[in-house]
């Protein structure tokens, strides 16, 4: 979508980039020219999603490097490492998004404390650790930098089965805003991504296990039919990180196909084929005309 050479020059630090949607992003800022650190739990994972992306036949003569650094983002020397490596590395950070996440589907009765703490230390902790540490990097050197935040369509309207998730979710989100809100006199925007389904082995292991891929399409709940394409929220993050988004911060873009729409009250009607339309329409008119005479 953005030209080639878009993001040359900048660097972006990627948390969860060694996977999934994070890997797939990382792809496109590098093709854009972006340098790029990874970081997350499992060093091999992380060098070898580098050595791909390093040697994939379509990369461009120009494209960004990949700085590949084990990371725990609920642990903040681990997130100093990150960031002075990525200086010595880079020079500099221009962009941070914070893509990590761990999750998956229980009745919340059936969690224990530490289930639920695990998923609110990688997804809210960790957002507001690493955001903390480079916004204090930025406004201590006077560079203006982009946060951007990867949430979910839940993180606004809540869900059952991944309330943990969820809460964190939710929180990273009013931190988005709020720090939009406090940091943009120092040149700093937030915004976050709420993605719908965009199947990932991450995502599809934990939130769409067998048996329930074997009984649900998930697909069906979308207006648009179908789920989503990496290269679609890929796109997305690239602008939402490049200086072509320079005017927005605090803004949340959804990408779901429509899905989250799906609690219009009338929207199940759906299933409602045209023979019954014609009757369900006759039916109206008919008591149109009843009410009018009424009147009379
Ligand atoms: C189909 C539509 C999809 C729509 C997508 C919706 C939005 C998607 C959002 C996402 O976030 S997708 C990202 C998913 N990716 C990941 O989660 C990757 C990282 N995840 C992990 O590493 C693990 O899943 C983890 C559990 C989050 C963390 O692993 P860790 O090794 O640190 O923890 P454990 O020691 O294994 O477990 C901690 C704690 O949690 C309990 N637990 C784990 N799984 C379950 C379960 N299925 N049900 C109940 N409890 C569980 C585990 O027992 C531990 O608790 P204690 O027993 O020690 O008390
Ligand atoms: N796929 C989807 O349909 C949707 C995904 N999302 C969001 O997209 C993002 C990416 O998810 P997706 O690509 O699907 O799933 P993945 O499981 O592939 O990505 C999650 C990443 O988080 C990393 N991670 C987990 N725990 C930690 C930790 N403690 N410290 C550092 N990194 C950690 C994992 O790496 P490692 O194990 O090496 O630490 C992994 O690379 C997440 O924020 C998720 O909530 C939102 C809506 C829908």
């Amino acid at each position: 979508m953005l030209r080639d050479g878009a993001m040359r020059g900048k660097t972006i630090i990627v948390t969860g980039g060694g996977t999934g949607l994070g890997k797939s992003i990382t792809r496109y800022l590098l093709q854009l020219g972006a340098n790029v650190t990874i970081c997350s739990r499992r060093q091999a994972v992380l060098d070898e999603t580098a050595r791909e992306l390093m040697s994939e036949p379509d990369r461009p003569a120009d494209a960004g490097e990949v700085l590949a650094i084990q990371c725990d983002v609920r642990n903040p020397a681990e997130i100093e490492q990150v960031i002075s490596q990525t200086i010595e590395k880079f020079g500099k950070i221009d962009g941070l998004l914070n893509n990590s996440a761990g999750n998956f589907i229980s009745p919340t009765e059936r969690l224990s404390y530490k289930a639920f703490d695990t998923i609110v230390d990688i997804v809210l902790r960790g957002t507001y650790y690493f955001t903390l540490a480079v916004g204090k990097y930025w406004i201590e050197n006077s560079i203006p930098g982009v946060v951007l935040n990867i949430s979910t369509t839940y993180a606004s309207t809540g869900s059952g089965y991944v309330v943990p998730s969820a809460v964190a979710k939710g929180g990273a989100l009013i931190m988005t805003k709020s720090l939009a809100a406090e940091w943009g006199k120092y040149g700093i925007r937030l915004n976050a991504i709420a993605p719908g389904p965009f199947p990932t082995k991450g995502a599809w292991d934990r939130l769409f296990p067998e048996p329930l891929a074997s009984v649900m399409d998930p697909t069906k709940r979308i207006p648009l039919k179908r789920v989503g394409e990496h290269g679609e929220l890929a796109n997305l993050a690239a602008y939402l990180l490049s200086d072509y988004s320079g005017f927005i911060t605090g803004e949340t873009v959804t990408i779901d196909g429509g899905e989250v729409l799906a609690a219009g009250e009338f929207n199940h009607l759906e299933q409602v084929s045209s023979e019954q339309w014609d009757m369900i329409e006759q039916s109206i008119k008919q008591a149109n005309r009843a009410s009018k005479k009424e009147g009379q």
